[in-house]
């Protein structure tokens, strides 16, 4: 069962596997055209309806794999407005064919004379609300007809988020619907059928830049909507929490606060005025810094654990102590990972071991992706968190959903990137789900590395990462 959302994620990635929209439209099309081959006979009449997005293009390109039926071609507006690239070339591509196609301007017009099946292509999992005119009246018209109705992809008017409709909608005896089942469809009274349209199990597999989809920025947005992000390290270094922290702001939190001892408190500082600093009593973490940080952390959308906290027993204590009375949610990484597998919480953990920390909690490691994502995955499940096992492909599991991440290259071995990666996952994970957060985490820091490494060669420093996230997050020429 898959929704639109996360549809428009999965063609995103296929496109970004090389596997291009068009080509997917192709197979969309075909696959109607099977289904109608399975309805009627060669010779009969079918009126195809179309709409102006996507849903009605992949009707145009059935109607060209039906050319021993009497097809009709009936797009509900005027060509101009066809609201996509592809679904025009194939509206064009009818002409030269000679396929009989027609516009229906005006809604009370259409006319389907008495076919021996209706194709409804008026609208897919571009739907937004109840169904508008011309598509209301076209589809009572539809629910009239005396023949079979076919839907493409989902009967139009019904939600393919939700499965609910608002108004009127088609009423389908048959659906085909593309790579997976939509919701709702099980509990209509049509025979649904999953048509294969060529998208690799790659694009769901991997993380790739159709997930970016999950990151809207709202225009109407305040301070403070894309979360607010505490680090909690430093002591021994000083250099990671302050990059975490950063981190965190480049890749859209909008307040990023660093917990460390006072100690090293103004050296932190210095690293950045975008940084607020909450200094805590000490030179190292302890326990009697729980209660202040509780404090501020319930202010936060996300807590990052680690960066430079070192691995003294008091620190790692008040990590424990600290996790047993939150409920929020937190990024764990570095030295704090020690305290997650036997830590008793309710709080939300991401955590991001590379493979030696991995196995310093108790987990396993293979050298092959696929054995160690289901080594992951079970472990995940185990702790109840969620992992992202940093190594050439990232491992991202939350002990159900598994993904891998390929962007990244050797030269990001360097000290300090771990730490970004840190406070990009906890920017994530202010404004997504687990799963999401982490995986679009590792692809966001990787890519960042690569363009890095595109622009300069290799010799990065962690820092360079900084500047590169930006694009890595938002640049349109990130292909
Ligand atoms: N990877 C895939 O799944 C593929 C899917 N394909 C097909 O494309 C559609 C989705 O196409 P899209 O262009 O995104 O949306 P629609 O065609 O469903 O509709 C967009 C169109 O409709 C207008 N609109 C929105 N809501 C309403 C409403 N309530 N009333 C009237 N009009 C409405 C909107 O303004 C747009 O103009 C998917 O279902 C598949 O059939 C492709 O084949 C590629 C692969
Ligand atoms: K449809």
């Amino acid at each position: 069962m898959i929704s639109s959302t996360e549809m428009a994620v999965v063609d995103e990635n296929a496109e970004a596997l090389g596997v291009p929209r068009k080509q997917l439209m192709e197979s969309s099309g075909n696959a109607a055209a099977r289904a109608v081959r399975e309805i009627a006979d060669p010779g009969a009449s079918v009126a195809l309806v179309c709409g102006r997005g996507n849903n009605g293009g992949d009707a145009f390109v059935a109607a060209r794999f039906l050319s021993a039926y009497d097809v009709t071609v009936h797009l509900l507006g005027r060509p101009e407005t066809i609201s996509t690239e592809i679904a025009r070339e194939n509206w064009v591509a009818l002409e030269r064919a000679e396929i009989d196609r027609r516009t229906v301007e005006d809604s009370t017009a259409i006319d389907l004379a008495t076919p021996d099946i209706v194709v409804d292509a008026m609208l897919g999992t571009g739907v937004t609300g109840a169904l508008r005119e011309p598509e209301a009246t076209a589809a009572e018209t539809i629910n009239a007809a005396d023949c079979p109705v076919l839907a493409v992809d989902v009967p139009s008017g019904i939600d393919a988020d939700t499965g609910e409709r608002e108004g009127i909608a088609v009423e389908a005896d048959r659906v085909v619907t593309f790579h997976d089942e939509k919701p709702g469809l099980r509990d209509l009274d049509a025979d649904v059928t999953v048509g294969d349209i060529g998208i690799p199990d790659a694009a769901e597999r991997f993380v790739e830049r159709g997930d970016l989809r999950r990151l809207s920025r709202d225009s109407n947005a305040h301070k403070g909507d894309f979360g607010r992000v505490l680090v909690v390290g430093g002591g021994p270094y000083t250099g990671a929490p302050a990059l975490a922290a950063q981190a965190a702001l480049r890749s859209g939190a909008d307040l990023a606060y660093v917990a460390c001892p006072e100690t090293v408190a103004r050296e932190v500082q210095g690293y950045s005025e975008n940084l607020i600093v909450e200094p805590l009593a000490g030179e190292r973490l302890d326990s009697s810094n729980v209660q202040q940080l509780l404090a501020v952390a319930s202010r936060m959308d996300c807590v990052v654990f680690g960066p430079g906290l070192g691995d003294a027993t008091k620190s790692l204590d008040a990590v424990e102590a600290f996790l047993e009375a939150f409920a929020g949610t937190a990024v764990v990484d570095a030295d704090a990972l020690q305290v997650v597998p036997n830590v008793e919480t309710e709080a939300t953990l991401v955590c991001t071991p590379h493979q030696g920390e991995l196995e310093s909690m108790g987990g396993t490691t293979a050298a092959d992706p696929d054995d160690r994502a289901e080594l992951v995955e079970s472990f995940a499940a185990e702790l109840d968190v969620t992992l992202l096992v940093k190594g050439a492909y990232d491992v991202i599991s939350d002990g159900t959903r598994t993904r891998l991440n390929r962007t990244g290259n050797p030269g990001m071995t360097v000290g300090g990137t771990g730490d970004v990666l840190a406070g990009v996952t906890g920017a994530m994970a202010c404004v997504l789900d687990p799963i999401h957060a982490a995986a679009i985490g590792a692809y966001t820091n990787g890519r960042a590395g690569d363009i890095v490494v595109e622009d300069n060669g290799y010799g990065l420093v962690a820092t360079d990462l900084l500047g590169a996230l930006s694009a890595a997050l938002w640049s349109e020429s990130v292909a």
